[in-house]
């Protein structure tokens, strides 16, 4: 049988180490990239020096700047930014049966899932979430991961996919749960934000993991309440990433939370970044639609605060300031 041609389409850090591990037994991948210059620098240096220095690439990578060279691709890896997905989707001239989402956020123009923006681009496509804890850089450099791989498509859509994208060190874990995958993704990224506040207010360990569970709490109630599924939320894409995202200044959410924490303005932090921090452009919209759905997520109000320009201090004497209430409550 032949294998299923790959193609990843953005060449971020996350695109470029998810080529590198598909590549990784020789297979040849190709890899769009945006940025002038980009493809012929990853094709003669096999690096790519604008997002993802760190890393040696594969010869079977083979990048492009058009992204009309992606038509003859079987599975197709979207893995730009959040708020250019519909975009690059709208320039896309063919979709292939099987398209994987691999970002993290939601479309703050228009308050869509990224599976909503894909399917209104492609409704003939089956649509997989890939997501879970998956530093780029550790994936890029080989060490071993698991993800979560929710194939919209169901059983069927998983037997081509599974071969097409399992690697030893690159380990996929199916689920049919495509709304619970991608708010996992999305939520996590907003509550990385808080915790880097914790950590740049040096509030302690104690702080940082309570609110890593009473987000987790926030997680659940939002995602149910859009369809997904709870033991979707307690896997890798939501309980796993969250612990990993919350954790480490290797996140670019973390990092910005922590520097909002240490005093500078959201403003500043937000400035001439080349890389994305999908928290703070998802903030603000997972915010209307808990609202709209009447879940109620106080640590998603307060990172909200915070990028608004209210100071780090305030807002966290706010959230401390809520009732007190039973743990287990629904709302
Ligand atoms: N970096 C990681 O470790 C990691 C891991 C898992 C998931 N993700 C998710 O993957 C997605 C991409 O993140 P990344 O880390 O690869 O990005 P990045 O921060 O490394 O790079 C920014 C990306 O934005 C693209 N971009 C900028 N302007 C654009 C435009 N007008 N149209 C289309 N693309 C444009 C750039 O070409 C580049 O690919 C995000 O949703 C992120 O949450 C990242
Ligand atoms: O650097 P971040 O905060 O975008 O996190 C990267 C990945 O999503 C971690 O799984």
């Amino acid at each position: 049988m032949t294998q299923a041609s790959i193609g990843v389409v953005g060449a971020g850090a996350w695109g470029t180490a998810l080529a590198q591990a598909l590549a990784s037994d020789g297979r040849s991948v190709k890899l769009w990239a945006l940025e002038d210059g980009l493809a012929d620098a990853v094709n003669s240096t096999h690096r790519n020096h604008l997002y993802l220095p760190s890393a040696t690439l594969a010869s079977s990578i083979e990048a492009t700047g058009e992204l009309a060279d992606m038509r003859s691709c079987d599975i197709l890896l979207l893995v730009t930014p959040a708020q250019y997905l519909g975009r690059v989707l709208k320039n896309l001239e063919h979709f292939p049966r099987d398209l994987v989402l691999c970002s993290k956020g939601i479309e703050a123009s228009s308050g869509r899932m990224m599976h909503d923006v894909a399917h209104d681009c492609a409704p003939q496509s089956d649509i997989a979430v890939l997501s879970g804890p998956t530093f780029a850089h550790e994936v890029a450099a080989g060490l071993p991961c698991a993800v979560t791989l929710a194939c919209g498509g169901g059983e069927t859509q998983w037997e081509r996919l599974a071969p097409a994208i399992a690697r030893q060190n690159f380990r996929p874990y199916y689920s049919i749960d495509v709304v619970g995958a991608e708010v996992g993704g999305a939520v996590k990224n907003v509550l990385a934000i808080a915790c880097g506040v914790v950590e740049g207010l040096e509030l302690g360990q104690n702080a940082r993991n309570a609110l890593i569970t009473r987000g987790f709490a926030e997680m659940l109630r939002f995602g149910v309440a859009l369809g997904g599924q709870p033991e979707t939320l307690n896997g890798l894409c939501g309980l796993g990433d969250l612990v990993l995202t919350c954790s480490s200044t290797s996140s670019r959410n973390f990092s910005l939370g922590k520097a909002l924490g240490e005093g500078m303005s959201a403003k500043e932090a937000l400035a001439d970044k080349r890389t994305v921090a999908e928290g703070a452009h998802t903030a603000p919209v997972l915010r209307d639609l808990a609202r709209k759905q009447g879940v109620q997520m106080p640590i998603t109000e307060a990172v909200n605060h915070l990028l608004e320009g209210r100071s780090a201090r305030d807002v966290v004497a706010e959230l401390l300031s809520r009732p007190l209430k039973a743990e287990g409550h629904a709302h």
